[in-house]
C-alpha cells in the first residue's frame, strides 16, 4: 500500500516539524533593566529628564534596549543605524502611534495629526498638506521668512535700546516670529506683538496636549476600558471636553479668518483641495490647527538653543562665522537667501544645534502592531517603540568625537574637486557632509515641515551672527551677568532652555543703519507675497 506509506511518511515530517518549530526557543526580548512582575520596569523610570536616564541606560544595555511598562513592551532605540534599520527601512511596519485616549481620543477627537494612527485616514491628510510642504513650495515662502527675520532684528533692536546689558527677551521675539510666519502661511494674518489671543490660547493647546499626552498621566491610557465609564465616574472626560472646546474655537476661528482674509493661503488652499471635498470642517480646521502648533514653538526652540550655544561655547565659533558674513555680505545689507550657497558654514550651525540640543529630545513614540525580529531579538507585537533623539544625536560612530560640545566643523565637507550642487532652497549640499538630518524623526512620520524648518534657522541665524554680538544679561541685583548651564532645561513634549535674558548688542554703527533703513515690516503688504508665493509653488 504505498499511499499508506506516504501518508506515513507526511505525518512523520509533519510531526518532526512541529516538534522542531515548538522546541525552537523564541528569540529573546531586547536587553534591559530587571523587571518587576505587574510594574515591569514603570517605578525605575525617573519622572524627570528621562531621556537622560535611558541614554545613561543605553550605554549599559545596547542600541536596542526593552522596557515593560507595567506590561505595555516598549523598545528604545538609541543608535541611528537602529532607528535608521527600524523606523526607514521598515517604515510600512513602524509608522504607527500608540493609542493615547486622553491626549488622542478624547481632547483632539482623533484628529490630532501627530498622534493619528498610520490609516487611510491619515494618508488622505498627508496627501492634502503634501503640495504645500514640497522643497519648491518652502522655497516660495522665503521671502515671508524674510519679512519676519527682518521684523525680528528691528525688534530686538529697539528692545536693546531701552534694556542694554540687561538683556533683551529673545525667547519673545523668536516666538513672534515663528508664530507670524505660520499663521501668514496658514490663515494669511501677521502678528505685531507676540501676546495677541490667538497666540495665547495656541500656546495654551499646546502646552495641555503635552500635559495630555504625558505618560502616565492619566490612568485612562494605561487601562483604555475606563472609558467605558460613565462621565460621572470619568471625571477626565468632562476635562477632555472643554479642552475640545478650546481648541475647536481656536482652529475653527482661525480657518475662518483664513478663508476671509485678503491673499492666498494654506486654508483657501486646502479647503478647494479634492481631499477636503467631505471633510467635516472641524477635521480640517485641526488638520490647520496642529500644523500651525507644530510650527509654532519647534524652530523657536531650536533657535533659543543656538543663543544658549553661542553664550556657552561661542568663542570657539561665532568670530569664524562673523568672519566669513563680513566677507560674504559686507556691511551695507543683510545676508539674504541668494547669499545662502556660500554660507554652508551657516547651515553647519543649524545642524549641529539640531544634533546638540535635539527640540523633541526624548523622540515622538511610534508603534509596531506586528511582531519582529531584529538583531536577533524579539520586538513584540504592539510595542512603542521611541528612538531616543539625545541618544542618536551622541552616536559617536555617525557624528565622530566630542559629541558633547558644539561643534560646527563635523558638517563641513571637503568640496575640493567636486561640482557645487545647490538645492532649491539655496542650500550648498556640496559644501556640507552628507551626515543624517537628526531632530526631524524618522520614515513615513518624518517631520513635513522640516525644509521650511532649516530655511528658518538658515535666515534667522545668519541675520543674528551679522548682526549683533551676544552674552547672558547682567543681573541687576548683582550686577554679574546670568551664569548659563547648557543642559538647564524644561521639561515636556520640547524641551526649552530655562528662560534668561542675553544682551544682543549690535556689532557696529553700520548694523543699526542698515536695520532702522529696513524699519519696520507691519505696513507690508503681506497679502501679495503669498499671492507670489502661490504663483510660484504653481
Ligand atoms: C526645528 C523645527 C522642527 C522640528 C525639530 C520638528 C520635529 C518634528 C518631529 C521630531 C516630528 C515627529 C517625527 C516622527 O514621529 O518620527 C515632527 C512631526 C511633524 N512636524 Fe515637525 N518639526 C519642526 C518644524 C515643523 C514645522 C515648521 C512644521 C510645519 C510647517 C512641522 C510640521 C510637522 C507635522 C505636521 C508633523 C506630524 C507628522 C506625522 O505625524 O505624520 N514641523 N516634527
Amino acid at each position: 500500500m504505498p499511499g499508506l506509506g506516504l501518508l506515513l511518511g507526511a505525518l512523520l515530517v509533519l510531526g518532526a516539524t512541529y516538534l522542531l518549530v515548538r522546541r525552537q526557543p523564541r528569540r529573546p526580548l531586547p536587553p534591559g533593566p530587571k523587571p518587576v512582575p505587574l510594574l515591569g520596569n514603570l517605578h525605575q523610570l525617573p519622572k524627570s529628564l528621562q531621556w537622560l536616564h535611558l541614554y545613561h541606560w543605553s550605554k549599559k544595555y545596547g542600541p536596542v534596549m526593552h522596557l515593560s511598562m507595567g506590561g505595555q513592551p516598549l523598545v528604545i532605540l538609541s543608535t541611528h543605524q537602529a532607528a535608521h534599520d527600524l523606523l526607514n527601512r521598515r517604515s510600512a511596519r513602524y509608522s504607527d502611534r500608540p493609542r493615547m485616549v486622553m491626549a488622542g481620543e478624547l481632547v483632539t477627537k482623533g484628529m490630532h495629526m501627530l498622534l493619528r494612527p498610520y490609516d487611510e485616514r491619515y494618508r488622505l491628510h498627508q496627501k492634502m498638506e503634501a503640495p504645500l510642504l514640497t522643497p519648491r513650495a518652502a522655497s516660495s515662502y522665503r521671502p515671508l521668512q524674510d519679512l519676519e527675520s527682518r521684523q525680528l532684528l528691528f525688534d530686538v533692536l529697539g528692545e536693546y535700546g531701552e534694556v542694554g546689558s540687561k538683556g533683551v527677551d529673545f525667547h519673545h521675539h523668536f516666538e513672534r516670529a515663528m508664530a507670524s510666519f505660520i499663521y501668514c502661511v496658514n490663515y494669511g494674518y501677521r502678528l505685531r506683538t507676540g501676546y495677541e489671543k490667538e497666540l495665547m490660547d495656541g500656546k495654551r493647546v499646546q502646552a495641555e496636549f503635552a500635559r495630555t499626552g504625558q505618560v502616565g498621566a492619566y490612568l485612562v491610557d494605561s487601562f483604555p476600558s475606563l472609558n467605558l465609564l460613565p462621565k460621572a465616574l470619568a471625571p477626565w472626560k468632562k476635562e477632555a471636553e472643554e479642552l475640545y472646546e478650546l481648541e475647536r474655537q481656536l482652529h475653527v476661528g482661525n480657518l475662518d479668518k483664513g478663508l476671509n482674509n485678503p491673499g492666498w493661503n494654506f486654508s483657501k488652499y486646502m479647503k478647494n483641495s479634492p481631499e477636503a471635498q467631505d471633510m467635516p470642517t472641524e477635521e480640517l480646521a485641526f488638520d490647520l490647527g496642529i500644523l500651525a502648533d507644530a510650527g509654532l514653538d519647534t524652530s523657536t526652540v531650536a533657535l533659543d538653543w543656538f543663543i544658549v550655544a553661542w553664550i556657552t561655547s561661542g568663542s570657539r565659533w561665532v568670530p569664524k562665522a562673523q568672519k566669513l558674513l563680513d566677507e560674504v555680505v559686507g556691511r551695507d545689507r543683510l545676508p539674504s537667501f541668494e547669499d545662502r550657497p556660500k554660507l554652508a558654514y551657516i547651515d553647519a550651525i543649524a545642524s549641529e544645534t539640531l544634533r546638540w540640543r535635539p527640540v523633541v529630545v526624548g523622540g515622538v513614540p511610534h508603534f509596531t502592531k506586528t511582531e519582529d525580529t531584529y538583531m536577533g531579538y524579539h520586538i513584540p507585537a504592539n510595542s512603542i517603540v521611541l528612538a531616543n533623539a539625545f541618544a542618536i544625536t551622541r552616536d559617536e560612530s555617525v557624528f565622530g568625537d566630542d559629541v558633547d560640545n558644539f561643534i560646527p566643523e563635523r558638517w563641513m565637507a571637503d568640496e575640493q574637486g567636486k561640482a557645487p550642487s545647490i538645492d532649491v532652497c539655496g542650500m550648498n549640499v556640496t559644501a556640507l557632509k552628507d551626515l543624517p538630518q537628526t531632530g526631524f524623526g524618522f520614515g513615513r512620520r518624518i517631520c513635513t515641515g522640516r525644509i521650511i524648518a532649516r530655511n528658518q534657522l538658515f535666515i534667522q541665524m545668519a541675520r543674528m551672527l551679522w548682526a549683533f554680538d551676544v552674552e547672558a544679561g547682567v543681573d541687576e541685583a548683582t550686577g554679574q551677568r546670568r551664569k548659563v548651564d547648557d543642559m538647564d532645561c524644561t521639561e515636556g513634549f520640547v524641551t526649552l532652555p530655562k528662560p534668561f535674558k542675553a544682551e544682543m548688542r549690535p556689532r557696529g554703527d553700520w548694523v543699526r543703519e542698515v536695520i532702522l533703513r529696513s524699519g519696520t515690516t507691519h505696513g507690508v503688504d503681506h497679502a501679495e507675497i503669498l499671492n507670489q508665493a502661490s504663483r510660484e509653488r504653481a
